[in-house]
């Protein structure tokens, strides 16, 4: 007899659309770990661009993928020991972790570190391919998104918070490309599976989306499947 394993909510989405923010809280609420799988392809995209490597260059950055410094201990992000969570949030290294999350030995070098975060009592992630490709088992699938332009206006009030500038056209423009590319590779694509629930926030509330998923995944665990 096998023993089963850990389980897993899996949230994916196109970009800006409250994946993370709603993947966290849920994972919070029920005692869970965290994992959001975008800070490690974008963490791969600083990595490369410090050292010289080209965003384009597969071999190169499937080598870095494997070696890749980081550490999640003590809640933060650290590369190469120096704290990086605020520096990859930018747009251009948004760009290139979608740029080299393009590159099939790049994603399959970054696979068993995802997996890696199943641990018990479970796992709460977001990305792309979370319940495509990197958990397939997971408990809970669920394809979150909301309209571009609502996902724009966030990104613009979010950044305006943050008290960096930003353009809201500029905004709406990039996200529109990034999920195009994202949509458009032929390796673990940005789609919502058959198996994937969705969930539209444009409407919704933070709270109304976790409790969405907090109610699916209640209802899956009720049902056995
Ligand atoms: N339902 C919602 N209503 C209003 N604002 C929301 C909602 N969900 C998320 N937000 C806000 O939208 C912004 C973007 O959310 P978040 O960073 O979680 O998106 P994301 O999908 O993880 O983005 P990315 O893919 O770029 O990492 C945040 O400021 C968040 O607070
Ligand atoms: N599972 C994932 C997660 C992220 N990526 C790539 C594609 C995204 O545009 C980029 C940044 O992700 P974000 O932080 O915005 O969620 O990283 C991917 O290919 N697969």
């Amino acid at each position: 007899m096998t023993a089963s394993l850990p389980p897993v909510i899996a949230i994916d989405g196109p970009s800006a659309s409250g994946k993370g923010t709603v993947a966290a809280r849920v994972a919070e609420r029920l005692g869970f770990h965290y994992l959001d799988s975008g800070s490690l392809y974008r963490l791969l995209a600083l990595h490369a661009k410090q050292r010289g490597i080209d965003w384009s260059d597969e071999p190169g950055l499937a080598a870095a993928a494997a070696a890749l410094p980081v550490d999640f201990s003590c809640g933060g992000m650290r590369l190469d020991g120096i704290e990086a969570g605020n520096i990859i949030r930018s747009e251009e290294i948004g760009i290139g972790a979608s740029r080299v999350g393009a590159l099939p030995a790049v994603r399959e070098a970054l696979l068993a570190r995802q997996r890696a975060f199943r641990c018990l009592p479970g796992l709460v992630t977001d990305g792309r391919d979370m319940g495509s490709v990197v958990f397939p088992d997971a408990t809970l699938k669920v394809y979150l998104t909301a309209s571009a332009e609502c996902r724009a206006e966030r990104r613009h009030k979010q950044l305006i918070e943050k008290g960096e500038s930003a353009n809201l056209p500029q905004i709406l423009h990039d996200i529109v490309e990034r999920d195009a590319r994202d949509a458009a590779r032929p390796v673990a694509p940005l789609r919502q599976e058959p198996d994937a629930l969705l969930l539209d926030t444009t409407a919704l509330a933070i709270d109304q989306a976790v409790d969405q998923v907090l109610g699916w995944f209640a209802a899956r665990q009720v049902s056995g499947q």
